[in-house]
């Protein structure tokens, strides 16, 4: 499968429930620059991860994966443009019925490409990357936190996606279950993946980032690197990287 060199939207807007959530919203991804998207909680992060897969269609403006724009396609057409692209949702999303084993085969079992042999060698194979092949035939209830995202990581890598996005992934784990997600993120950074994270946890947001984008009031207030986004002295980006009183119940 031929590789987007970008994802990107252009001039979206995003309204639910009678609320404005993105206006006129430009936004980039390029192969190879991990980005995270800070903002305060309802800020639209998750909906951006959304609208760039599809999953929610805009009010106006585009979506593009490479030269493709997918708004308005069907979705058989937008599906096969969104190959290079996975999402570990926050709570992993799994599903309960399954196995570990069958949720991250799932998806190659649908695509009907591999044999089952094959299908099992990349179970196998994803899940010691991420270091959980023990849970192979556990169900999700079975598992701790950190390991659900573990599992939930592995069925995203599955089918070999470019771009990874993660929405929160290291929220409700302990310290060494968010430095194991870090330590994860950093390895697929290693193998050439792309990763787009929405996240609280500026820690792993600056151990596992190249470029950030803020979101304010449906709009970009601040886009840049580590340096520049520590250097900003823009009212909103310095109160969310370091709260003050003054930030009490605002
Ligand atoms: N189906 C819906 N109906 C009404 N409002 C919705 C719907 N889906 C999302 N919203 C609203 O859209 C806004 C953006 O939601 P989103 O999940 O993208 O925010 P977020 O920045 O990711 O938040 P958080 O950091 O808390 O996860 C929120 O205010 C949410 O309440």
């Amino acid at each position: 499968m031929s590789c987007a060199d970008s994802i990107r939207m252009e001039k979206l807007c995003y309204s639910v429930g009678g609320r404005t959530i993105l206006e006129d919203f430009d936004f980039r991804l390029e192969r190879g620059v991990n980005r995270t998207i800070l903002g305060i909680s309802g800020a639209g992060k998750t909906t951006i991860l959304k609208l760039l897969l599809g999953l929610l269609k805009p009010t106006a403006g585009r979506v593009f994966i490479g030269d493709q724009c997918i708004t308005g396609l069907p979705e058989s057409s937008y599906m096969e443009l969104r190959k290079c692209i996975a999402i570990v949702f926050q709570g992993g999303a799994l599903f309960d019925s399954m196995t570990v084993g069958e949720n991250v085969g799932y998806r190659l079992l649908e695509e009907g490409r591999l044999s089952m042999a094959e299908i099992e060698r990349v179970v196998v194979e994803k899940l010691s990357f991420v270091g959980v092949e023990q849970a192979l035939n556990l169900y999700p209830a079975e598992l701790s936190g950190g390991m659900k995202k573990r599992v939930a990581i592995a069925r995203a890598l599955a089918a070999d996606p470019e771009y990874i996005f993660f929405d929160e992934p290291t929220t409700g784990l302990d310290p060494i279950g968010v430095y194991n997600i870090r330590n994860l993120m950093q390895r697929l950074q290693a193998e050439g993946k792309t990763t787009l994270m929405v996240t609280h946890d500026l820690a792993t947001a600056f151990a596992t980032s190249d470029r950030f984008t803020f979101l304010h009031q449906a709009r970009m207030l601040f886009e840049g690197s580590e340096a520049e986004i520590r250097a900003c002295d823009i009212a909103e980006v310095r109160e969310f990287l370091e709260p003050t009183e003054q930030s009490l119940f605002a």
